[in-house]
């Protein structure tokens, strides 16, 4: 099962303080008369200055809002919330804490460098494909990533009927890298259903999200997971880079066998924006081992001398292609800044 967040002394503390706080003032005769007991629940659902969180013991959904204290309440976290016991659709439950979070799925943001897209996210599934482009690079960088914010990925391969058998030996020798690195990897087909079984098996009791570039078949491959999900599978060229999806908000949904998974147009947008350097080193897993013994503290492990990481690729013990990548993603680290906008 995945693991769920407990309520630290800190928040315990928080909780009573705050309810203290409300009991004393006037308005709780008011504003709290509607409130039932307090409850733990999830978020499951995120719209405007509202969510929707589904109580962990019934499982049903509660609308609430947000107390003004709380900074920031996001898909997957779980919460600390009082029901609303009118029957009135104004008088909405009320989220009071929000449970630390075991991972968050981040963005980039103009005042606090990073915002929260998605909490408590046990995997990233990153979807590469055959059409439009396999790209071993896309997915180092998606890696790298995941690295950063500390939540296992697992690599998913799609479209792989449109592939001949020899062209399929190619492939698997591009990609083997990744499991011999340490990295699951799925080779998966809309049309034949190949490896979906094999995907459904490793979303059990896990919280998953899928990231990939646009057209590599993640809405279809999540229909086939969820038949009720309805997420709209389109072509990249009637799409054309306009996003189909940017008024859809993220949400949970539950797999049948168990698990869930949390989608928006946020989530499928994580990726590599303006990472330091030593974060990128760092997303390089392998490169762990050698990291540190370079003979320059700031070897920048190209052509300075005494380099550990490039002497383990003349030795074959790093890949040749993975090397090329890192310096690839390292030289576009300033292109990659995003431009940050207000809202
Ligand atoms: N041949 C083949 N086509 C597929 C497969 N999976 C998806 N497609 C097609 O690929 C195109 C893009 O699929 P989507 O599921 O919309 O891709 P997406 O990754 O969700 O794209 P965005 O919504 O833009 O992020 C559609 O035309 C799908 O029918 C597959 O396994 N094989
Ligand atoms: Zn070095």
């Amino acid at each position: 099962m995945a693991k769920k967040p407990k309520l630290s002394d800190r928040q315990k503390r928080q909780v009573q303080t705050n309810r203290k706080k409300r009991l004393a003032s006037k308005q709780h005769t008011t504003d709290d008369a509607h409130l039932g007991e307090q409850l733990q629940g999830r978020v499951i659902g995120r719209f405007g200055k509202h969510a929707n969180v589904e109580c962990d013991k019934d499982g049903i959904v509660h609308k609430c809002h947000i107390r003004r204290t709380i900074n920031s309440v996001v898909c997957g976290d779980q919460v600390l919330f009082r029901p609303s016991l009118s029957d009135d659709e104004r008088d909405r439950g009320v989220i009071e804490v929000v449970l630390d979070r075991l991972s968050t799925l981040t963005r980039p943001d103009f005042y606090d460098g990073v915002k929260p897209i998605a909490a408590n996210i046990d995997q990233i599934i990153v979807v590469n494909a055959i059409v439009p482009q396999l790209s071993a690079h896309i997915i180092d960088r998606y890696l790298v990533a995941c690295e950063d914010v500390d939540i296992p990925p697992v690599i998913v391969i799609n479209k792989m009927e449109l592939l001949t058998d020899e062209d399929r030996e190619y492939v698997a020798e591009v990609i083997d890298i990744y499991e011999e690195i340490g990295y699951r990897v799925i080779y998966t087909s809309c049309v034949t259903q190949e490896g979906v079984e094999e995907l459904s098996t490793l979303l059990k009791d896990k919280v998953s999200v899928f990231v990939g570039q646009s057209g590599v078949g993640k809405s279809s491959i999540i229909n086939q997971l969820l038949p009720d999900a309805d997420e709209i599978v389109g072509d990249i060229s009637q799409n054309s880079g306009l996003g189909q999806h940017t008024t859809t908000a993220a949400k949970l949904l539950h797999f049948e066998q168990g698990g869930d998974l949390i989608d928006s147009p946020g989530v499928r947008e994580f990726g590599l924006w303006h990472l330091p350097v030593e974060k990128v080193t760092s997303g390089f897993i392998e490169f762990r081992d050698y990291l540190g013994g370079c003979k320059f503290t700031d070897c920048k492990h190209g052509t300075d001398p005494g380099c550990l990481i490039r002497q383990a690729v003349i030795d074959g013990k790093i890949s040749e292609d993975r090397y090329e990548s890192y310096h690839k993603i390292v030289d576009s680290l300033d292109e990659n800044r995003p431009s940050y906008s207000k809202g």
